[in-house]
């Protein structure tokens, strides 16, 4: 049964977030692979400032693009969405990446958008369930950025993903036994997180609010860059 804490630290791991500098890698995605980025000023002034990414991994359901997409309206960052991006370079939804091409194919994309999104900062990445299932991309992923863990009780993970259609792991038989086999199987991957946060019992916003909390904390006693690029960026006049 998972442990219902708030935010479960893991201090062992946070020390690998001494995130470094790397301006020549940064410019090179800003203009080249994201061009997009050019046209928003603002965003690229918080991706200067910030300490690195926020980057979301779980199993799914857990809410981890509903959390990231909001995490990022509050912290002034871009939200990346893995699948999304995924679905975007590909121009093919993920439901036809695996009936076309295979698991493995999504997974090799999926691969690839891990070391894309990981050489960035000052982004929320919401990532699929099962990218942690390649060490590498939880790697690449932590070389810019902050591990947040959201979990949720397999009951609640069927109530909130079993009806839906778009994603091919979860049909709509499947039991709360058989999320419950393929979560156990997967948690070890999760457990690697800087910090973990049960969602079973909490809205989006109350999560939110917590991972807010949880980054300026760090702020205040670690130094680094999160809420307060916001600040930074209105002193300097936007
Ligand atoms: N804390 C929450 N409470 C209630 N419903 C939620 C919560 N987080 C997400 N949901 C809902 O659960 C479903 C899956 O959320 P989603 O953000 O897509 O999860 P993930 O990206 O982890 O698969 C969505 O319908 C979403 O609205
Ligand atoms: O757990 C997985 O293997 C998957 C999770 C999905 O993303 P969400 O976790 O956002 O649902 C998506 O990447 C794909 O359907 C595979
Ligand atoms: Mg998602």
């Amino acid at each position: 049964m998972q442990e219902r804490l708030n935010i479960q630290e893991r201090p062992d791991i946070q020390e690998r977030l001494d995130i470094q500098e790397q301006p020549g890698v940064q410019e090179q995605l800003d203009t080249q692979e994201r061009p997009d980025m050019q046209e928003q000023p603002e965003l690229q002034k918080q991706q200067e400032c910030s300490s690195g990414n926020v980057v979301l991994i779980g199993f799914m359901g857990t809410g981890k693009s509903s959390v990231g997409r909001r995490l990022a309206a509050r912290l002034g960052f871009r939200y990346l969405d893995t699948d999304q991006e995924i679905e975007r370079v590909t121009g093919m939804s993920i439901v036809e990446i695996f009936t076309h091409h295979g698991e493995a194919r999504f997974r090799a994309e999926e691969h690839e958008m891990a070391k894309t999104l990981g050489a960035l900062r000052g982004q929320v990445v919401a990532t699929g369930g099962g990218i942690v299932l390649n060490p590498d991309n939880l790697t690449v992923l932590r070389e810019q950025g902050l591990i947040i863990a959201l979990t949720a009780r397999p009951d609640v993970v069927w109530q909130r993903v079993a009806h839906r259609t778009h994603r091919p792991l979860i049909n709509q038989s499947i039991t709360v036994e058989e999320i419950a086999a393929m979560m156990e199987r997967r948690m070890p991957y999760y457990q690697s997180a800087d910090v973990t946060i049960d969602t079973s019992d909490k809205t989006v916003r109350e999560i939110v609010d917590q991972l807010v909390d949880y980054l300026r904390r760090r702020e205040a006693e670690r130094g680094e860059r999160w809420l307060i690029c916001q600040t930074l960026a209105v002193e300097k006049g936007g």
